[in-house]
C-alpha cells in the first residue's frame, strides 16, 4: 500500500494547480467523516489554508441507510454558516461506487448553493456506479472485485487492503 504522506503531497500539488488555474485563492475544505476528515486535516496545512474547515456526516443521506442502519457513531455535520457562492474542496479517503459523494453533495446543497465543488480523494478504485469522478487523486488502486481498501487512523494514518463484507 502506498505511503500516505506521499499521496498527500500529490494531492496538495494537484489542488494548488487546480485552484490557481481557476483564480480561486482559498476554497472551503470539507471532509467526509471519518477518513475524509483526517485527510482534509492533513491536507490543509500543506496548502497553507486557514479558513475554518467543514465536516460532513452523510449517514442519513445514504441511499442504503435502511440496509446498513445507524452507524455506531453518527456525528453532526459542522459547516460554515454560509456556503452560497463559495468554492468547496470536498475531501474523502476512498472513491468506490460514488454513492458517498452523491450523498455528500445532497447534504451540502441543503446548506447552501456553492459556486463550485471540487472532489479530492486519497485513493480511487474501479467500481463506479454513479457518474462521479475526482479532480484530485492521490493514487489509483487496482483491486479485485472482492477487495476494498480502508483508511485506518488517525495516528498513524495507514491504508489497509480488506475483503468486501458483501457485494454492494
Ligand atoms: O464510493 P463509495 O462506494 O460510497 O465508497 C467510498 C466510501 O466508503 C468508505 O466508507 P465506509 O462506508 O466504508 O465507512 P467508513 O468511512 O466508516 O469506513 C470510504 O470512507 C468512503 O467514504
Amino acid at each position: 500500500m502506498p505511503e500516505i504522506a506521499s499521496l498527500l503531497d500529490i494531492m496538495a500539488e494537484q489542488s494548488r494547480r487546480h485552484f490557481e488555474q481557476r483564480g480561486i485563492e482559498e476554497p472551503i475544505v470539507v471532509g467526509i467523516h471519518t477518513g475524509g476528515v483526517w485527510i482534509a486535516e492533513a491536507l490543509r496545512p500543506r496548502l497553507g489554508y486557514t479558513r475554518p474547515m467543514g465536516k460532513l456526516d452523510i449517514s442519513f443521506y445514504r441511499d442504503d441507510f435502511s440496509r446498513i442502519g445507524m452507524h455506531p457513531q453518527v456525528r453532526p455535520s459542522e459547516l460554515p454558516e454560509e456556503l452560497d457562492n463559495e468554492h468547496i474542496l470536498l475531501v474523502d479517503d476512498v472513491l468506490f461506487t460514488g454513492r458517498t459523494i452523491r450523498a455528500a453533495l445532497n447534504e451540502l446543497f441543503d446548506y447552501g448553493r456553492p459556486a463550485s465543488v471540487t472532489l479530492a480523494v486519497l485513493v480511487e478504485r474501479d467500481g463506479r456506479e454513479l457518474p462521479v469522478e475526482a479532480a484530485i487523486v492521490g493514487a489509483h488502486l487496482e483491486l479485485g472485485p472482492e477487495e476494498q481498501v480502508k483508511l485506518r487512523g488517525p495516528d498513524p494514518l495507514r491504508l489497509e487492503r480488506v475483503r468486501l463484507e458483501e457485494p454492494r
